[in-house]
């Protein structure tokens, strides 16, 4: 193939070059449904080749390949530490230590566990931070609309629950109109009921802008809820790469459903009796 750099396209590493992603319309889809189309008909897929990160003498990533279609969603699990919000960090362009290759849109964003807002800013000023292009406070202000805290974008960090501070970092996310959406167990800290009303307003949000998205996430039911695919991290590489081919909304008492969870927790290594 010919090798040529891509202007929507951000090569993490220096020494690599880039080769031309995968057209999104040529891959069939792993899911039941039609897929949102795609913001950009350009949007790169992202890619992975050959990616390596290692702390010291201690290698967490190792020879790591994977490739995910422009709109698909994927859901990254697998044991404590065994890599996945290190890979996170690489596709975010946090960590730039990795050796490889590594292709992604140039707008993607990040969301964490822990919703890092400044607490010394205005919600709706924290999600306008560092936004470039006309009107940064009515798109903020847009951003927390749709995440449903159009009633709190004048607020203080400090005085937001735990699911309303996920969700001003989801609308912080999203008003860069990212591509790539990068969730690093974004409902991990959040009691049941609101880590469901955050996995629909995710799904939601997905649906309509159609970003691909990376969810690390140790919740297998939150993995087939969401996900086309979820994928397994082992030993420094995708281990498993799991097709969701279920329809959504998705009956988690679905028998495909309860089969798909089954194996999953078998590739994660959990035997259940
Ligand atoms: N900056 C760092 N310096 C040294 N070691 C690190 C650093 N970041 C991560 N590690 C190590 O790399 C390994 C992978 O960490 P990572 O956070 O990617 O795992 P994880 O799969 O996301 O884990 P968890 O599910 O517990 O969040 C861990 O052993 C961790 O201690």
């Amino acid at each position: 193939m010919a090798t040529r750099i891509l202007r929507p396209v951000t090569t993490i590493t220096a020494t690599v070059t880039v080769d031309d992603p995968p057209t999104p319309a040529a891959t069939a889809h792993p899911g039941g449904h039609t897929p949102p189309a795609p913001k950009r008909a350009d949007a790169p897929a992202v890619q992975v080749r050959g990616l390596s990160r290692a702390f010291g003498a201690r290698s967490v990533i190792d020879g790591l390949d994977l490739d995910i279609d422009a709109g698909t969603f994927v859901a990254l699990l697998g044991r404590s530490g065994c890599g996945k919000s290190t890979l996170l960090r690489v596709l975010a362009g946090l960590d730039r230590d990795a050796d490889g290759q590594v292709v992604v849109p140039r707008r993607r964003a990040v969301a964490f566990q822990e919703p890092r807002l400044l607490p010394w800013k205005r919600v709706w000023r924290n999600v306008s931070l560092g936004l470039t292009g006309p009107q940064p406070r009515e798109r903020a202000l847009a951003a927390l609309d749709e995440v449903e805290l159009g009633h709190r974008t004048t607020a203080w960090p400090l005085t937001l629950s735990g699911g309303e501070a996920q969700r001003a970092a989801l609308a912080r996310a999203l008003v860069r109109d990212p591509d790539l959406l990068l969730l690093d167990e974004p409902t991990a800290s959040l009691d049941a009921l609101t880590r469901l009303r955050m996995q629909g307003l995710i799904a939601s949000l997905w649906e309509r802008h159609a970003p691909a998205v990376v969810l690390v996430t140790h919740d297998v039911d939150e993995a087939l809820a969401l996900a086309d695919r979820a994928l397994v991290m082992r030993d420094g590489r995708i281990h498993a790469d799991l097709p969701v081919r279920v329809p959504r909304p998705r009956d988690p008492a679905d028998p495909q459903m309860s089969a798909l969870r089954v194996h999953l927790l078998d590739l994660l290594g959990v035997r259940q009796h």
